[in-house]
């Protein structure tokens, strides 16, 4: 089994890889830095599952020599005047399938909220915030707002239990 990974985020990598093994035990791994073609900051769930979509498809372009890529994007959304952090995943597998999930979210401070509507990242503004560097490489916002009951790979491993179940359910049909 090979497995290509759409990022070089810590946080990200860490769930793919802790997931994927539990199944594939002897998987091998390769991060690739793709575009999203979304923005640097989405803004809803669409763009952040397109964002997460474009980064699978993109690595199974370039590398046929791998059963799936997985792509991961986090962005953000306001529903009701409250802005939550939304999370997206996607798989592509080397036949072209296209497997998609949603993560969990929580909301953000006005404060935060704010900044992001004035344009600016998630990412260097939680570092302002909590006053540590890179953030979203670890425990990430969703980390920070849990109270460290979920961080950003615990919440992007549930979304690879989505996308893997999802992918093994679509071989056990096809069998
Ligand atoms: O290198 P990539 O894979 O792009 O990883 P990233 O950390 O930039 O993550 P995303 O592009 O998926 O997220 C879009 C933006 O939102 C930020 N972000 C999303 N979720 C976050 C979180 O839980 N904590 C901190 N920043 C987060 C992130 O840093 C970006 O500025
Ligand atoms: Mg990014």
């Amino acid at each position: 089994m090979r497995i290509l990974i759409g990022t070089n985020n810590r946080a990200k990598t860490k769930a793919v890889i802790t997931i994927s093994t539990m199944y594939y035990p002897n998987a091998e791994f390769e991060n690739k830095d793709v575009p999203s073609l979304v923005s640097n900051q989405p803004m809803s769930d669409e763009e952040t599952r397109k964002g997460a979509i474009n980064r699978a498809k993109h690595l199974m372009l370039e590398n046929v020599d791998a059963d799936f890529g997985v792509g991961l994007e986090g962005g953000v959304k306001e529903i009701d005047g409250t802005m939550y952090v939304c999370n997206w995943g996607a798989l592509v597998t080397k036949e072209g399938k296209v497997f998609s999930a949603t993560g969990a979210g929580v909301p953000l401070p006005y404060e935060i909220a704010d900044q992001l509507k004035a344009g600016a990242e998630l990412g260097p503004v939680m570092d302002v915030y909590t006053n540590k560097n890179d953030i979203r490489h670890s425990e990430g916002a969703i980390g920070i707002f849990t109270n460290g009951l979920v961080s950003r790979s615990a919440m992007f491993e549930h979304i690879m239990l989505l996308l893997i179940g999802q992918y093994e359910l679509s071989k056990k049909l096809l069998d």
